[in-house]
């Protein structure tokens, strides 16, 4: 279907809109009036703009509080419709929107409302115009689309039709299944948006917190699928408002807005593009440093092995059990400092997960690589990290352990680090509903629920994306304000043991330097649970963390910070699901108090 999106959901002035809008690949725009009152181009220019950027004009929007009004006001409406009538003419736009009326002067007449928009109808369709009638769910006397659809049925006019609106509709708990009683060719308009489960004013919720299908808690979907089963032919539309989007470069915001389309396309049927290929493990993580010493001191005394080096680049392989990790010096480390640069996914088709990526807008990076290094697919996330699609010593796939060759080295510790449980990237500030949206859709990752943390200096927000086994669990985080701080930047790995004492006791005879924690969490330990003897004055000597549900026990503690980066020993019970989410608060303030390394 047509894709096409309003202008109030992208930032900047109108044209950097538009041009955002056909850069990411959509047919078409909505204009909100406000971003066409602001712009110095006239409405022919406007339209020039978007023919030249190949797009059309699908809504302009919006005209408030016309209907059920007293004849007098009524009246200088349609006297100010057909200015606007006039000015969709220029512009070459051809329905309009109208919302239910907020006005106090509205009277709660449906008769009324009906004769009203009947005449506006017709004043419409002499400019060749089509009136688009929404309920704003928090309308006066008009708030659902079945109250706006039996008014748009009684006033029965060619040029009348409704707006549907999933916000509005979803946010009133309202059922869309009646959608599917409204004639496909009376639905004129379908405006989508979804927003996080909410208890809160719906006008407030709806003009800061709507974001994008899939990124929140309505079922979209489930609504597209009952407007597609009324037979509407027109675009599928993303009206987003949202305060964070707003800031956030249009760019970005339209290639995150459109893989939403294309998601949501792609849950009810209309379109099929390459399936999911779940990751089945992390084959590495690959860390950039300017200086290798203070990592590889870190690695050494976690028990890790420098065990082979790329042939043709300043890459390093590091291994503990089937916990890989690289060290590249090379010229990304200079630039940037210290940090995770890029993960290997273990993938059972590592080309079917680039398609995937790929036909979700996902960027494909290009192979920097030797004619003789293993081909190795790979794609950015929303935050800039690499992802490559690989496979690890697998029969018939290329390994990419193939590039490295072994050099001499004592064995590594063995009964210590096992794998890497989970990896936590911290995501720029305005791109955490994104890159949650990016992991599920690209990845086939299922999304935990976010979680908030409180942070000495701000809060952050946390949610996680995993496979089915948790063999791939990567916690996505967000700090609340845009932070140059190293530490509002923090990525870190984990890395996970089945006997976390002996494993962090082991790191801190060897010299590394555990992350100290406060006696006063111990005391409030020492509160919570039973612990058995001696367990908890292991946990206090070591800076062991403890948390626990009833599903298991996570126990985890924390290497210091180098640049952005640092490391988490965890044991983890079966069953358990979480990251010690409870005892963030206290690692963040212990983080502020040490600063990174360097
Ligand atoms: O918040 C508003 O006023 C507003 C305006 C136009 C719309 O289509 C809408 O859903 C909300
Ligand atoms: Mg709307």
């Amino acid at each position: 279907m047509r894709t096409s999106i309003a202008t109030v959901s992208l930032s900047g002035a109108l044209t950097e809109k538009l041009t955002a809008a056909a850069r990411a690949g959509f047919d078409g725009v909505e204009i909100f009036e406000n971003d066409l009152l602001a712009s110095p181009l006239t409405p022919e220019e406007v339209r020039a703009r978007c023919a030249d950027l190949g797009l059309s004009i699908d809504l302009y929007q919006p005209m408030r509080d016309i209907e059920a009004v007293p004849a007098e006001e009524f009246g200088r409406n349609l006297r100010r419709a057909e200015h606007k009538f006039r000015l969709m003419e220029r512009l070459g736009a051809d329905t309009v929107l109208v919302c239910s009326s907020v006005s106090p002067l509205a009277e709660d007449d449906d008769a009324l409302a009906a004769f009203q928009l009947r005449r506006l109808a017709e004043l419409a369709e002499g400019f060749g115009i089509r009136v688009a009638y929404e309920a704003l769910a928090w309308g006066r006397h008009v708030s659902t689309y079945d109250h706006a659809w039996r008014i748009v049925e009684a006033a029965d006019h060619p040029a009348l039709g409704t707006c549907l609106d999933s916000f509005h509709i979803l946010a009133r708990g309202s059922d869309p299944k009646g959608i599917e009683d409204i004639p496909g060719e009376k639905i004129f308009f379908l405006q989508l948006a979804d927003a996080p489960l909410m208890a809160m004013d719906v006008l407030q919720w709806s003009r800061h917190y709507r974001c994008f299908p899939g990124q929140g808690g309505f079922d979209v979907a489930g609504l597209v699928g009952h407007v597609m089963r009324a037979g509407y032919e027109g675009p599928l539309s993303l009206e987003v408002f949202n305060d964070v989007f707003r800031q956030a470069e249009a760019g970005p915001t339209a290639v995150d807005a459109l893989r939403s389309l294309l998601v949501l396309q792609e849950s009810v049927g209309l379109t099929e593009p390459p399936a999911p290929v779940v990751p089945t493990g992390i084959a590495f993580a690959e860390l950039v440093t300017p200086d290798v010493e203070p990592l590889s001191e870190i690695l050494e005394a976690l028990g890790f092995a420098r065990t082979a080096r790329h042939r043709s680049k300043p890459v390093d392989l590091w291994q503990q059990g089937e916990a890989r990790l690289l060290l590249n010096t090379g010229p990304a480390a200079r630039r940037d400092g210290t940090q995770l640069a890029a993960v290997g996914l273990e993938s059972p088709d590592p080309a079917g997960a680039a398609r995937r990526a790929e036909a979700l807008l996902a960027p494909v990076l290009p192979r920097r690589r030797a004619p003789e290094d293993a081909p190795l697919d790979a794609v950015a996330a929303p935050d800039g990290t690499e992802l490559f699609f690989c496979a690890t010593d697998r029969p018939g796939l290329p390994s990419w352990t193939g590039d490295f060759e072994p050099v001499a080295h004592k064995p590594p510790v063995a009964g210590g680090v096992h794998r890497i449980d989970h990896l936590a990237l911290t995501q720029p500030w305005h791109q955490f509903d994104e890159a949650a949206l990016f992991h599920h859709s690209v990845l086939g990752l299922g999304a935990q629920e976010s979680v908030d943390v409180a942070d000495p200096y701000g809060l952050l927000r946390s949610r996680a994306v995993t496979n089915a086994d948790g063999s791939v669990r990567i916690a996505l985080g967000v700090g609340a304000a845009p932070s140059a701080d190293e530490g509002g930047r923090a990525q870190h790995i984990a890395l996970a043991t089945d006997d976390i004492v002996t494993a962090a006791r082991r790191f801190r005879d060897a010299g590394g330097r555990p992350l100290p924690i406060p006696a006063n969490y111990y005391d409030d330990l020492a509160a919570k649970y039973e612990l058995a003897d001696g367990e908890l004055e292991a946990y206090r000597e070591l800076g062991i963390l403890y948390d626990r549900d009833a599903d298991g026990a996570f126990r985890h503690c924390y290497t210091e910070t180098v640049g952005r980066v640092f490391f988490e020993l965890v044991q983890r019970d079966a069953g358990h699901r979480g990251y010690g989410a409870q005892n963030a608060p206290v690692r963040l303030a212990a983080q502020h108090v040490r600063r990174p390394v360097r």
